[in-house]
């Protein structure tokens, strides 16, 4: 069952006493998925603040488990988040997975949110990713289509497969081409750290329902996702989700100071956990990411100010000097419920 538009859920204002009308919902926002009670929410706060530099004029959904503390919640939506709870999506039992990362598993909990149809078009962000320039207009992209990313092959989390073992890589595909012998070229893959999409109820009930069936492998999630929109996917250019790996895998793809949304996703790299010691930690071109990460999310000019939220400041738009009271519903839903402006 769609989730029916709570008013009171909506983050933004636009008068005095009273809340949007369901016309000037926003159509389009930015969504992330948080799971545990770690470090991610840091992730994600520096998301949000890098969001609010780059003066978008969309909100940030934050998806989270259930297992993500009201604390942690609390913060988020102190810094503008809308923050929705999701239940877990497990892949089917299968012992014999071994995802390239044990924690994959949970990733699959993604899904949930093509169930967000209040919305009508969205750009996922992973919470180790951050933007640097605005992207708003990716919003303007065709409909019916999966734009996203194209991932590199060639960093040992794919070592089991037939690409790595000989050197092929779609980041570079005349480097070592494609042996026809191992059977069909892999089909373009994304990064699914990033992706613009279109919230719609039958899309979300078919994955569900195709996951049931589908044998879970080593990029969990990622993998799925590639072959469910393998038939409407449309790259786009590296700069909307640099993938760390590619400034030493493909140097000559990289121009770093027109990237516009960098991927912490290499092993070391998260940065707030970052120690330098990890292989190619040391880098200088990675020094300077993890500072550039770091000084947005410990700039308190940029954090969420109670009457303007994410997008609000951004645009620039009159926002009502009202009081906000902001309840968590036991379900982690936020209501913010609009006292009249004080003037
Ligand atoms: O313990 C976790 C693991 C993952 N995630 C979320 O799931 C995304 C995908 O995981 P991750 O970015 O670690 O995968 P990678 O891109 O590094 O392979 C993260 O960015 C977070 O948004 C989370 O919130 N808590
Ligand atoms: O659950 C699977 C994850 O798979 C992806 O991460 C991988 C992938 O990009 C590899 O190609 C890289 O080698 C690796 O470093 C990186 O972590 C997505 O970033 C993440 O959001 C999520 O879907
Ligand atoms: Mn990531």
């Amino acid at each position: 069952m769609a989730p029916e538009l709570r008013k009171s859920a909506v983050s933004r204002f636009t008068g005095g006493g009273g809340l949007p009308k369901a016309s000037s919902l926003p159509s389009h926002a930015y969504v992330t998925f948080l799971a545990g009670n770690a470090d991610y929410v840091k992730g994600v706060v520096g998301l949000a603040k890098g969001l609010r530099k780059v003066n978008t004029a969309y909100p940030l959904v934050v998806a989270v488990l259930p297992d993500v503390p009201e604390e942690h919640r609390r913060i988020l939506v102190n810094q503008g988040c809308i923050v929705r709870q999701i239940e877990p999506v497990y892949p089917p039992e299968n012992h014999n997975t071994q995802f390239a990362m044990a924690y994959y598993v949970i990733n699959y909990s993604k899904l949930r949110i093509w169930e967000f149809v209040e919305y009508s078009k969205m750009i996922y962000l992973d919470g180790d990713i951050q933007v640097y320039d605005n992207i708003d207009h990716l919003f303007d992209l065709p409909d019916g289509q999966f734009h996203a990313v194209m991932d590199c092959f060639c960093e040992k989390t794919w070592s089991h497969t037939p690409q790595y073992k000989i050197g092929y890589c779609q980041q570079c595909p005349d480097r070592v081409k494609w042996n026809e012998k191992l059977g069909p070229k892999p089909s373009l893959y994304f990064n699914a750290g990033m992706f613009v999409f279109e919230p719609s109820l039958p899309t979300y009930y078919d994955l569900l329902q195709t996951l049931k069936i589908t044998r879970p492998t080593s990029f969990a999630e990622q993998d799925f996702l590639n072959v469910f929109f393998k038939d409407i996917y449309k790259p786009i250019p590296n700069n909307y989700n640099l993938v760390l790996a590619m400034l030493w895998r493909h140097p000559e793809n990289v121009k770093l100071d027109q990237v516009k949304v960098v991927h912490y996703c290499a092993a070391g790299s998260k940065p707030w956990r970052y120690t330098g010691k990890e292989e190619h930690m040391d880098r200088e071109d990675i020094k300077m990411l993890v500072k550039k990460w770091w000084d947005i999310y410990n700039d308190e000019t940029l954090n969420y100010i109670a009457n303007a939220p994410l997008a609000a400041t951004a645009a620039g738009g009159q926002v009502a000097k009202a009081k906000l009271t902001v309840a968590l519903t036991e379900a982690g839903v936020v209501h913010f419920i609009a006292a009249p402006s004080a003037t």
